[in-house]
């Protein structure tokens, strides 16, 4: 069991750190994001704190919850054992029901993160989805980055559209119609990054627009793109 408290520290640590990349890349304001991760093995989260400044979160503060957004604070191991990690007296954030559906739903996910992004939640307000007219977007996205429904914020809405969304999408993004961004990824630092790659296409696509129509990307080529830097890109 000191595996179970070594990983939900480990967890921990990674998700009040990635929130420092949020904020370093420009794609929250005020306390509108958050980062969460699984705890591998079992049905287990950790997302932040509602409503606590960036620059005030520690990993102690960050919350552990099962994968309907409960917050628990340590399981029964049989023979009236406990093992207790403690939870602090914080809410956990107000999209954790999002997050929770979408590992419930997607084993292979272990990372899920929400902004409000200026360029990708402008697109979400058109509703319109990225077009993949870069070879960055190939690469990461393997396709445009699609438009989820409109959903009230609080319940499984969210999440279900998330999930219904990307299922047949190579993307790790879904911009959330008049909402913004939601990226997903094998852990918490990838769908990070996604969050991060997210906003700087939609910025790059819409700066390309001012200067007239984008060029499109062969389907094949896109393919390609998508294969090497999945499988070949840092190996
Ligand atoms: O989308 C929204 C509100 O519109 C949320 O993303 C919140 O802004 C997140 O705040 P926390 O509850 O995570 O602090």
């Amino acid at each position: 069991m000191s595996t179970l408290l070594e990983t939900i520290a480990k967890v921990r640590r990674e998700v009040c750190e990635l929130h420092a990349e949020l904020t370093r890349y420009k794609l929250v304001v005020w306390t509108a994001g958050n980062v969460s991760g699984r705890i591998p093995g079992y049905d287990l989260m950790v997302i932040k704190p509602s409503g606590v400044s960036y620059d005030e979160l520690t990993p102690e503060q960050m919350v552990v919850t099962d994968l309907y957004g409960t917050p628990v604070r340590g399981i029964n191991i049989g023979s009236g054992g406990t093992v207790d990690w403690g939870n602090p007296d914080l809410s956990p954030s107000s999209d954790t029901a999002a997050h929770a559906y979408v590992y419930r739903h997607m084993p292979e996910v272990g990372g899920v993160v929400h902004t409000h992004s200026t360029y990708a939640t402008a697109w979400a307000a058109r509703g319109e989805e990225i077009p993949c007219v870069l070879t960055m977007m190939g690469d990461e996205f393997g396709g445009p980055i699609p438009v989820g429904p409109f959903a009230l914020i609080g319940d499984d809405s969210i999440g279900q559209g998330i999930v219904e969304t990307l299922k047949n999408s190579h993307s790790p993004a879904v911009l959330m119609q008049n909402h913004g961004p939601f990226t997903i990824g094998k852990d918490a630092r990838s769908a990070v990054k996604a969050a991060v790659m997210c906003e700087e296409v939609a910025k790059t696509v819409h700066v390309s627009r001012q200067l007239g129509e984008p060029l499109p990307i062969d389907q094949a080529k896109i393919d390609s793109l998508y294969n090497r830097y999945q499988n070949v890109y840092g190996r």
